[in-house]
């Protein structure tokens, strides 16, 4: 059978093995005077500086704990043990005595334990003679590591001050039920639990903790997701692989910016003197890939030393999830918050406190991420292409994180950041006092040599009859040319590699045919694309060039095929008849990329410069057409109201609502841009366009609005077609289309379109829900008909009903994260209270979730588990003399000592006084000793030492 010695070593090694070595060696030295004398120390500090905070509050706990050390120490030797409570209480007295908020916390919970402690003093004779009690002494030695291991995870943090707050919150939680424990023992020790209450209670000890481990888990998970949700950012990863997996040919290239001397003091964690870094090139030099290989590096420190955090982003301009600030903030923070799950309790607090569905303002993401930026180590920021967001974005960044990477409250050195971009003259001026690593042609010039060579034989590959002497002709050439331009290199390369006849390649070699410069390059693909003398195909290329260019966001590939799909002359979807057999790529080209999401956009901005002042597009016809499109479509009959389920069913099973998501909610942006684009006589001219908005007029005119409300400025635009047929129709479209989405955020803003959007994913969500087609199926038959679906409609079904949100058109794979996607919209005051049904779905108002508290939650203790109350033993020890009763023997003999012989057979020694009992005599002269040594002080005050308290 385990001894009593075993059960608190059991204990000790369990808490040991949740420190750091160094945390282990620095506790196990500590006595409980190196603790008086810290506290003695601090309390001088706090004198002097005027800013005491009352450190009298550590005194009962220490009292407490003299007590527990007399009564263990008849039994024990208690010194290797205790410092493990001295040391703990001492480090973090103190860390928190640098922050007056923190110490009073401490100070308090140090109170709130002595409070519920029992005086053991009075029970000493008790656990000496049974046995089974002084396990209960086990139990509280390990309810105190218990506090002490999750107060110390708050304060070991070497940047715990700044998220103190949320993470004291945090800590809280799991200290009731440590609390919760300590007064359950404390009610063993009172009602001298007989053998079976203490295993009772053991159990239900155990089983609750293993109840409590699990909530939190579950509770950290739900915590997690509400602020990945709040954050929807996008993700920086997919790109990351992407990118890197662009270079994979070629696994050393861009390596050498490893060693350039800039980059690898920046890398270097020692350096402190350089934490800002600026690449910069001309427009297509390979920067993207770059800074993929320095991030890639950074990844590989981050990941071998836990006290270095990695962020970084690529902006996009065309997308509006990656061309602003805030979505460099989000990003980030998502990714700080992965390497760093300390965060959690902070930036959960935040979602809480933001009541907003997701993050999105620049006032709200400096101070979110400056004040992670400062709790997480060291962090290694890389931003690629700010030059891609407006200039008023890129200048709130640029002067965020130049005043948060020079901030007095933040070493230097501990956030760096490398920002990547074209050499733009805002950009310059911001970042003047960077160090600066300018991309020249020598740079990159082996690198895109072992591209070419790649390439080219690639190209051989493909027409088998090129000698080697035209393959290395084609490496020089396009060496030379590209004059440090990787995206040169591409387009050539790939052109070359695209044409049809060995042939066509030597012409493209020629001398004078051979492009200079990206127009050139350019003009080699375009030239293929929109003089192929197959007219079909190169209708399509043009269509899709113009499309992908000015889609108001990045479209996917599956939206372009449901575009395709529309037949204006039958009025149907045709998905079987006329979705395009090749992908993208093979119709445009290297004119467009692939991006994660299979969302489809050009390869550069340059290529739509050039496609634009080429004229192969023209903006105004484009964004006519994309407006026709859009209006057209959504008259056809599957948009008609009296659709019945059934008719639904089948246009949804058919892919006709494919382009729906984005045509209703953008046809109203083309039409805004044609009205502020086209000349009064053009737009009057456009037969077309005024035969869609009739149409479109008659299917959903507006019935709200009147004449008077119509917005000045589309007055303004359109004074000049006044005569023109489609005139009014024009404008209540936009003002109806215009007003209904400022005062209703959900799909009701849409009309009838909204419903239809609303039918259309509600037979998508019951058919994910329905057993039959649901993802994963290894039925053959319902597999083809998911898969048939998702070519329509992508993976993710179920979205947001907000037309604003990210996720109306992304949407979510899982009905769940939809469901905790909404409750955010919806009830976003939620309570704070832990273990409440109301901290994930909260009130609509803030007045609401007030009333909420004050009903429920009047004061902070309302959480606790639920244990069995030890019952009092039945008492069957009657006294003689007077009427009580007692269970126990020794407790009836006390008494009867005390009250009725009035006997005292322990006198002191100094004064006389009598005692019943043995400690109560040495508790009392330890009274007399102290008197003598340190004045008058109080009985308690003993164990404090010489020092005593404030
Ligand atoms: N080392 C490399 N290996 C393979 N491909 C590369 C490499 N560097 C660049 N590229 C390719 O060249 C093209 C242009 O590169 P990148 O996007 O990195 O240029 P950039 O300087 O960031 O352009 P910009 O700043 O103008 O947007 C990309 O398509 C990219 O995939």
């Amino acid at each position: 059978m385990a001894t009593i010695e075993d059960g608190f070593k059991q204990v000790l090694d369990d808490f040991k093995k949740r420190l750091k070595p160094e945390e282990k060696a620095a506790f196990a030295c500590i006595t409980l005077s190196d603790l008086q004398n810290e506290v003695t120390n601090l309390q001088e500090k706090q004198r002097k500086s005027k800013t005491a905070q009352n450190l009298r509050r550590i005194e009962p706990f220490l009292q407490a704990m003299s007590q527990y050390t007399q009564v263990i120490e008849v039994f024990l030797n208690t010194s290797s043990m205790l410092c493990f409570v001295w040391g703990p209480m001492k480090f973090m007295l103190l860390t928190a005595s640098n922050l007056n908020k923190a110490f009073d916390v401490l100070l308090d919970a140090y109170k709130q334990i002595a409070e519920n402690f029992p005086l053991l003093l009075r029970y000493q004779s008790m656990f000496t003679e049974t046995e089974h009690m002084k396990k209960v002494l086990v139990w509280i030695y390990e309810d105190i590591l218990k506090f002490h291991l999750r107060a110390w995870r708050v304060f070991s943090e070497p940047t715990w001050k700044q998220i103190f707050t949320a993470s004291w919150k945090n800590f809280q939680e799991s200290f009731k039920p440590v609390l919760n424990d300590l007064i359950r023992h404390r009610e063993l020790i009172e009602n001298t639990a007989a053998l079976e209450q203490i295993q009772e209670a053991r159990d239900a000890q155990l089983r609750s903790e293993a109840a409590l481990a699990a909530f939190e888990l579950e509770q950290n998970h739900s915590k997690r997701i509400a602020v990945i949700n709040w954050l929807s950012a996008a993700d920086a990863d997919a790109d990351q692989v992407a990118f890197s997996a662009a270079r994979q040919d070629i696994p050393d290239t861009g390596r050498w910016i490893l060693e350039h001397p800039n980059i690898r003091r920046w890398l270097d964690r020692t350096e402190s003197t350089a934490p800002t870094v600026w690449l910069n090139g001309k427009p297509g030099a390979g920067k993207t890939i770059l800074a993929s290989v320095v991030i890639e590096e950074c990844l590989r420190i981050s990941q071998s030393s836990k006290n270095v955090s990695l962020a970084f982003f690529y902006c996009r301009d065309q997308d509006r999830q990656k061309n602003k600030f805030a979505s460099v903030a989000k990003a980030m923070l998502a990714q700080l918050l992965c390497q760093n799950p300390m965060l959690l309790p902070y930036l959960y607090d935040e979602c809480l406190k933001s009541a907003k569905v997701t993050l999105e303002s620049s006032h709200d993401c400096i101070k979110v991420l400056g004040t992670v930026l400062q709790a997480v180590p060291q962090t290694f920021l890389i931003i690629d292409g700010i030059d891609e967001c407006e200039p008023k974005e890129r200048k709130a960044m640029l002067n965020f994180f130049a005043s948060t990477i020079t901030s007095d409250d933040i070493p230097i050195g501990k956030p760096r950041a490398l920002f990547i971009s074209q050499e733009l003259a805002d950009i310059k001026t911001a970042l003047h006092a960077a160090n600066s690593v300018g991309l020249t042609r020598n740079h990159s010039e082996v690198d895109i040599k072992n591209f070419a060579v790649k390439w080219a034989a690639k190209i051989q590959r493909r027409f088998k009859l090129m000698d080697n002497s035209a393959r290395d002709y084609i490496v020089k050439l396009v060496s030379d040319g590209a004059e440090g331009m990787f995206l040169f290199a591409k387009l050539v390369l790939e052109n070359l590699h695209d044409q049809e006849s060995l042939q066509n390649v030597y012409k493209e070699l020629h001398p004078d045919t051979f492009p200079r410069g990206f127009d050139q390059a350019y003009a080699r693909i375009a030239g293929r694309i929109f003089e192929n003398p197959n007219l079909v195909q190169r209708r399509t290329a043009e269509k899709l060039l113009g499309w992908i260019s000015f889609s108001k966001r990045p479209l996917k590939w599956h939206e372009i095929q449901g575009a395709t799909s529309i037949d204006t002359q039958t009025r149907t979807v045709n998905f079987g008849g006329r979705q395009m057999p090749d992908h993208v790529q093979d119709i445009c080209g290297s004119l467009v990329d692939i991006l994660p999401g299979n969302r489809v956009q050009l390869v550069h901005k340059t290529a739509r410069d050039y496609l634009l002042h080429e004229n192969y597009l023209n903006k105004q016809v484009e964004e006519t057409q994309l407006a026709i499109l859009c209006m057209q479509y959504l008259t056809f009959g599957c948009f008609e109201t009296e659709n019945s389920p059934n008719d639904l069913a089948q246009f949804t099973k058919s892919g006709a609502y494919a382009f729906l998501d984005y045509a209703s909610l953008h046809w109203v942006h083309h039409l805004e841009t044609v009205l502020a684009l086209l000349k009064p006589a053009d737009l009057a001219s456009s037969t077309l366009l005024g035969m869609a908005i009739n149409e479109f007029f008659e299917m959903y005119e507006p019935v709200h609005i009147q004449a008077p409300k119509i917005q000045k400025e589309y007055i303004e635009r359109s004074s000049e077609i006044q005569d023109a047929e489609f005139y009014e129709p024009l404008l209540l479209l936009l003002t109806q289309a215009k007003a209904s989405r400022i005062a209703e955020e959900k799909l009701e803003a849409l009309g009838s379109l909204g419903q239809t959007i609303h039918k259309v994913r509600g037979t998508l969500e019951e058919l994910d829900k329905s057993p039959s087609p649901k993802l994963g199926s290894t039925d053959p038959s319902t597999k083809s008909s998911r898969q048939e679906l998702s070519q329509f409609y992508g993976d993710k079904w179920f979205k947001c009903a907000r037309h604003a949100c990210y996720y109306f058109h992304e949407g979510f794979a899982s009905e769940k994260d939809l469901r905790q996607h909404n409750d955010r919209h919806e009830k976003p005051f939620c309570c704070t209270e832990m273990g409440c049904t109301r901290m994930y779905i909260g009130w609509a108002t803030e007045k609401e979730l007030k009333k909420h508290m004050s009903q429920y939650h009047p004061d902070p203790e309302a959480f606790s588990w639920k244990f069995p109350h030890v019952k009092k033993p039945p008492s069957k020890y009657q006294c003689s003399v007077c009427e009580k009763t007692y269970s126990r023997a020794n407790s009836l003999n006390t008494h009867q000592l005390r009250e009725h012989a009035k006997e005292r057979p322990f006198p002191c020694t100094v004064c006389g006084k009598g005692f019943v009992r043995k400690y109560e005599l040495e508790r009392h002269e330890a009274i007399h000793r102290n008197v003598s040594a340190s004045g008058s002080q109080r009985e308690g005050e003993a164990v404090l030492g010489e020092s005593g308290m404030e």
